[in-house]
């Protein structure tokens, strides 16, 4: 039975009953509140010592700084030993007692904010000119620039060249001018939308390589998504033409194999060489070549661009930079993740690696994110400057100068006669509409085409169409024969389309640097644009949250009259009861495809079943 017995542990003020031991508690707590509005008013007093204490205090001081003076005379001229004056100057440096800190006092005091301290890098960056309106850099008087690339330049219609490009291009020509044992800076480039970040890196990975023979890829871009590896490569190509370089896009659109054979190809003297020179690539392709070609070697690549870098950032797609880094592996460093040492041994021992460009309108200035990328003794060229006093400076971003921005408020119903007032009553041309999901997209595209009726050529732009579609609607759309493009977020960055004036949010962004990417889809290369944000009422506040933390002003609100919602209420109704009609006919349709198809294997199958048990 002693098994069973358990011996517990008896607090020993037992007797104490517990509504007694909770009043002492209070009893203790209202002391310390006690104490602590106590210390609160002695600090306060302390702060309000009269005129008269200052003198007093002001006098002591000085008979006591005599005092010490005197002290010294007279060991001076005593001869006292070395030792003894220097015990004397600890005394004169002592603090007085009420400075040290007393254990177990209770002391409540506001503990001073730390200062966020910036690598030096980051606080001192290149400050970068926003004005596209008076250029002062003239394409033909820039000795430093190639002859090739002027011509080129000019014939595309550049004659200037714009700030970014005339700051960038000649620091990274520099870098590769360097003597032998010198390795480049790495270079990041905060700048605003259409500010022309593209050329900042084509022209002088062109010029650097324009000379350079052998059969090895010299240069490689990462992008995020196709759309904008493919515009780039367009870029790279046009410039390229007049030189030996060549250039080949990787992307999730061309099949592997195909790829394979464009970049590879197997000597029988110098086995795997490459085919071309630079490499513009997807992230997640670019990881399918470095596992799966054999050949494929960026061992010894000069410079590595990384566009819309704090993207790339954000979703790192198939481990890349991992796997880039295993591949390029240096001896024992890695590129990135670990910056080699700089000491002679590295320096001399070591091939450099490769030059990092980091490329972005919304370049996060986050030094941990930065940490990720490696980068040897970068140095930024920024358009928003450091501002010291505001901790909030480092989400800081631009817009460019000519691009208006505007915001209106209405209930979700009057959505859509906003917007049709804006199109038809208001005649805003070249639109480009953003809403959040595809679904609300092609809703949108069908209303309004049929309320328009004529009027109106709207087209949806979406990830979801193939290449070939989604540049026959950006052609239309340059040629004025679309006046409104509807679509989401998927085609928000990076992507250049001529001559958009307007940029409506339907929807509103969901962070600020999908809107700085919106909104930078019109006003770029020095050309005026408006983006207006569609706001419900209860978004308001979210969205002025957001705007601020960019370190963007206030934005001025447009007014509707109520009568404008009267006027169009009938004419809405009728529309949105035929594109109710349409949307219903298309899913109807589309069910009835799947289930044809569904009808067609099945079919296939029993007929393959059908034809085994025959032959058997
Ligand atoms: N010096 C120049 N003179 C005239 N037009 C230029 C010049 N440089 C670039 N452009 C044009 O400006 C437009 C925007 O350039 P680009 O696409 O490089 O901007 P970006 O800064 O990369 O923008 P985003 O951040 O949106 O990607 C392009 O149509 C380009 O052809």
């Amino acid at each position: 039975m002693d098994l069973f017995v358990i011996n517990r542990y008896r607090d020993t003020n037992e007797d104490i009953d517990w509504v007694d031991r909770e009043s002492k508690n209070l009893e203790r707590l209202k002391q310390r509140i006690e104490e602590r509005r106590k210390a609160h008013v002695d600090h306060k007093q302390s702060n309000f010592i009269t005129l008269k204490e200052i003198k007093t205090i002001n006098e002591e001081k000085k008979t006591h700084e005599n005092d010490l003076k005197n002290i010294d005379e007279s060991h001076e001229q005593e001869g006292v030993s070395e030792n003894a004056t220097k015990s004397l100057n600890i005394n004169k440096k002592q603090k007085p007692l009420n400075e040290f800190k007393v254990l177990g006092v209770n002391e409540f005091e506001k503990k001073i904010k730390v200062q966020r301290v910036l690598p030096y890098w980051l606080s001192h960056p290149h400050i970068v000119s926003t004005n596209l309106q008076n250029l002062s850099c003239p394409v033909d008087k820039q000795d430093w620039l190639h002859s090739t690339l002027k011509s080129t330049l000019l014939s595309e219609g550049v004659s200037h060249l714009f700030p970014v490009q005339e700051q960038v291009i000649p620091f990274i020509l520099k870098q590769h001018e360097q003597p032998s044992p010198l390795w480049p800076h790495d270079v990041c480039v905060s700048a605003p939308t259409g500010s022309g970040k593209t050329l900042s890196f084509v022209l002088p990975i062109i010029q650097i390589l324009i000379n350079d023979i052998g059969n090895y890829i010299k240069a490689l871009i990462v992008l995020p998504v196709q759309e904008l590896a493919i515009q780039v490569a367009k870029v790279f190509k046009k410039y390229c033409l007049k030189t030996r370089l060549k250039v080949a896009l990787l992307t999730g659109s061309t099949p592997l194999q195909q790829e394979q054979q464009q970049i590879v190809r197997y000597t029988e003297s110098a086995g795997w060489v490459s085919e071309v020179d630079i490499i513009v690539c997807t992230a997640g392709r670019l990881v399918e070549h470095i596992q799966n070609t054999p050949g494929f070697s960026l061992k010894c690549l000069k410079i590595l661009v990384i566009d819309e870098a704090d993207r790339i950032m954000d979703h790192i797609q198939n481990d890349w930079l991992y796997h880039l880094e295993r591949h390029i592996k240096l001896e024992n460093e890695l590129i990135s993740g670990k910056v080699p040492s700089l000491n002679w041994n590295n320096v001399t021992g070591h091939k450099a690696p490769p030059h990092k460009l980091l490329f972005s309108a919304t370049l996060s200035q986050d030094p941990e994110k930065l940490e990720q990328w490696g980068l040897f003794q970068p140095k930024l060229f920024s358009a928003a400057p450091v501002d010291f006093e505001d901790e909030n400076d480092i989400r800081k971003y631009t817009t460019p100068a000519e691009l208006t921005e505007q915001f209106v408020t209405c209930t979700a119903e009057n959505k859509p006669l906003i917007l049709y007032h804006f199109l038809v009553e208001q005649k805003w041309d070249k639109v480009l509409c953003f809403t959040n999901a595809a679904q609300i997209a092609h809703r949108l595209t069908v209303l309004l085409n049929i309320w328009g009726n004529g009027s109106l050529k709207v087209a949806e732009l979406s990830a979801a169409l193939d290449r070939s579609t989604r540049e026959n609607v950006l052609k239309k759309f340059t040629q004025s024969e679309i006046n409104v493009l509807i679509g989401t977020d998927a085609l928000a960055r990076g992507i250049d389309i001529t001559d958009c004036t307007y940029v409506i949010s339907y929807d509103p962004p969901r962070n600020i640097k999908t809107y700085i990417h919106r909104v930078g889809r019109t006003g770029r290369a020095g050309r005026k644009g408006h983006a207006i944000t569609i706001l419900l009422p209860n978004q308001m506040n979210i969205f002025m949250d957001l705007i601020k933390s960019g370190g963007k002003p206030e934005l001025p609100q447009i007014e509707i009259s109520p009568e404008i919602f009267d006027n169009l209420s009938d004419s809405y109704h009728h529309a949105i009861k035929q594109t109710k009609d349409q949307i219903y006919n298309e899913n109807n349709s589309k069910i009835q495809k799947s289930i044809e198809l569904k009808r067609g294997f099945k079919s296939k199958a029993q007929k393959r079943k059908y034809d085994g048990t025959k032959n058997k």
